[in-house]
């Protein structure tokens, strides 16, 4: 992205997500090792390794799925090290699964309502809820953010897989979320479909960080300013995209390995 430095400056210097010394140990083995990672508010930035890098552990930490053995992680600030995961949503943070989370035998409407409803702290009727609902409108919104308007009713169950990847980063976008870890949003995904994820990502308000990790370099090098490569749960290398792109030990190491 072009871009990068002025959207920066408009959206604050502080930052966003900070992970100090981040180690994660699972009986003798290391998934994480010493991790930091500073990422600004508004910034996006690729994670990349190969096949047990340590990206998932990565992610499962900072959400709060499972603590890390030592470390510090810092969200706008607050240490939230400890924090269970509902405190981190209530806080904006959101995450998207490689396995689908989604209501299959309802539509794609009720699934983003319902998002926004389980992230609103209001009170709400038990009645179904009228066009004028502000949380429906909300959803009505969200539900246009990721191109899916013209199949709203559908049930989720008949909807193609590209579609139900889009309807997931709705519903990670769902009650004001500050920053979204997307966990490999183009996995399986036909290059349409590839096109059309990069279209939404890149298009979400600028206010919104996220850290994704993604094997398909097309998709995850044209939708960050940033990239941290990991490598045996360890960060291995930071930069540009294009830097990475053309640096000899990352081609080495995960270009060459089967990576495309
Ligand atoms: N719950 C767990 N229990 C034991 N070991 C685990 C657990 N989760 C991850 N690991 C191990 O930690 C290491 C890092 O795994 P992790 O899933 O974080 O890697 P990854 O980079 O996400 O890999 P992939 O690209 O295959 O998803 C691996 O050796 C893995 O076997």
């Amino acid at each position: 992205m072009d871009s990068a430095a002025p959207r920066f400056s408009a959206v604050g210097s502080g930052a966003a997500l900070e992970l100090r010394g981040v180690t994660r140990l699972f009986g003798a083995l290391a998934a994480l090792t010493d991790v930091t990672i500073t990422v600004r508010p508004g910034e996006r930035r690729a994670v990349l390794g190969s096949n047990g890098a340590g990206k998932t552990t990565l992610f499962n930490c900072v959400t709060g799925d499972f603590p890390p053995s030592s470390g510090t992680i810092r969200f706008f600030g607050e240490d939230i090290t400890h924090f269970p995961p509902y405190e981190r949503i209530r806080r904006g943070l959101r995450r998207t699964y490689q396995i689908s989370a989604l209501f299959p035998g309802l539509t794609v409407r009720d699934n983003v309502y319902l998002a926004c409803r389980g992230v609103s702290r209001g009170r709400f009727s038990p009645l179904r809820p009228g066009a004028n609902d502000a949380l429906m409108h909300a959803a009505e919104a969200l539900i246009q953010a990721v191109h899916l308007t013209p199949v709203r009713e559908q049930l989720v169950a008949e909807l193609a897989h590209g579609q139900q990847r889009q309807l997931e980063i709705a519903l990670a976008l769902a009650g004001a979320p500050r920053f979204i870890l997307f966990d490999e949003p183009a996995a399986g995904l036909s290059p349409t479909e590839r096109r059309e994820l990069i279209d939404i990502l890149t298009s979400l308000p600028a206010h919104i960080g996220y850290i994704i990790i993604e094997h398909d370099m097309d998709v995850a090098l044209r939708v960050v300013e940033s990239v941290t490569m990991m490598h045996n749960g360890r960060v291995f290398k930071e930069g540009l995209p294009h830097e990475i792109e053309a640096d000899p030990e990352v081609q080495e190491l995960y270009l060459g390995a089967g990576h495309e």
